[in-house]
């Protein structure tokens, strides 16, 4: 279990990235969403250890992170935002080097864990080949792969989908699905549809601080015929109707809304989805803050 509680950090500049954020965390993928600058990443590298909060406390299956970050390193696999690799070194060599450095002293056990994890990303036939050269899904699943040496009970990826195409997403979904079985995954994204598909537990981060957490289906659920389409311009929109989002479908726009009841002609029910709770919830937070604000 990892619990996160008051956990500030403010960058020298005087960025407060981290407002008194408390998180709760179980076994399983649990997603991490929200907009630009919300703060996911600065939390994720400061439970990674690779930065100090200002205050809080984290604590990750009894071990006290900030106490005893060695502790938690040894049962930590990180796949940053940005991951850079050497140039020249092939993805078995690589691994080798990221394996070594992980302390995996045992040349044996080493071969054999490398050759387990290239055959679960499907690496084995490129293990030889150049990472640099990798393509975007080929470098994210060696990404995860290297954060998997020493079988860590919790794996950070931040943004493992971005830049991804559908097919190199759905194998990454794949992936994060089996290797989620026995250990905590912390996901972030701001691609809502990745969290939905795949975490059970989900937290909504804005402006430094979680605004809403629980069981990604129980929070959809009070929305449950609530959630309305119109195709084409509706003018102005009927009473107690909030606009979540507006689309297109072939050129035509699409709106999707908000409303306890049908709000007239022309208006469909439709599934309730974990993106409705998403511009819901930042919605209402944003509303809140600019009240405080006045
Ligand atoms: N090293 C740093 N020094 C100063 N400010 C920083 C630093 N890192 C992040 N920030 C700022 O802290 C805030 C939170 O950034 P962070 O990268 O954690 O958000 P994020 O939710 O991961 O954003 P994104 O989804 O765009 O990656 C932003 O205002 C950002 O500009």
């Amino acid at each position: 279990m990892l619990h996160i509680n008051q956990l500030h950090k403010t960058y020298p500049d005087g960025t407060a990235a981290l407002r008194g954020l408390d998180l709760n965390a179980s076994c399983g993928i649990f997603g991490l969403l929200g907009p630009n600058g919300a703060g996911k990443s600065s939390l994720l590298r400061t439970i990674a250890t690779l930065q100090q909060p200002d205050s809080g406390q984290i604590s990750f299956n009894g071990v006290d992170v900030l106490q005893q970050p060695q502790q938690l390193r040894r049962q930590l696999g990180y796949l940053p935002q940005e991951f850079g690799v050497y140039p020249h070194l092939s993805c078995r060599a690589l691994l080798e080097h990221i394996a070594v450095l992980k302390g995996l002293t045992d040349r044996r056990l080493r071969q054999q864990q490398i050759d387990e994890l290239l055959t679960k990303t499907n690496l084995t036939k490129v293990a030889h080949k150049a990472v640099a050269n990798f393509s975007g899904g080929m470098r994210q699943r060696f990404g995860i792969a290297q954060a998997l040496l020493g079988d860590p009970k919790l794996l950070i990826l931040d943004e493992p989908s971005a830049g991804l195409d559908p097919l190199e997403r759905q194998q990454l979904h794949n992936l994060l699905a089996q290797i989620s079985r026995d250990r905590l995954v912390l996901l972030s994204s701001h691609i809502v549809d990745d969290i939905e598909q795949l975490c059970r537990q989900v937290a909504i981060m804005l402006q430094g601080q979680i605004v809403l957490q629980g069981d990604t289906t129980a929070l959809i659920a009070p929305l449950h015929d609530q959630i309305w389409s119109y195709s084409g311009e509706p003018g102005r929109l009927p009473a107690q109707t909030q606009l979540l989002q507006r689309s297109y479908l072939r050129g035509v726009p699409q709106l999707r809304c908000y409303a306890p009841a049908c709000p007239g002609e022309g208006f469909s029910a439709v599934t309730a989805s974990l993106q409705d709770c998403y511009f819901l919830t930042l919605a209402a937070a944003s509303a809140q803050q600019e009240q405080i604000a006045c």
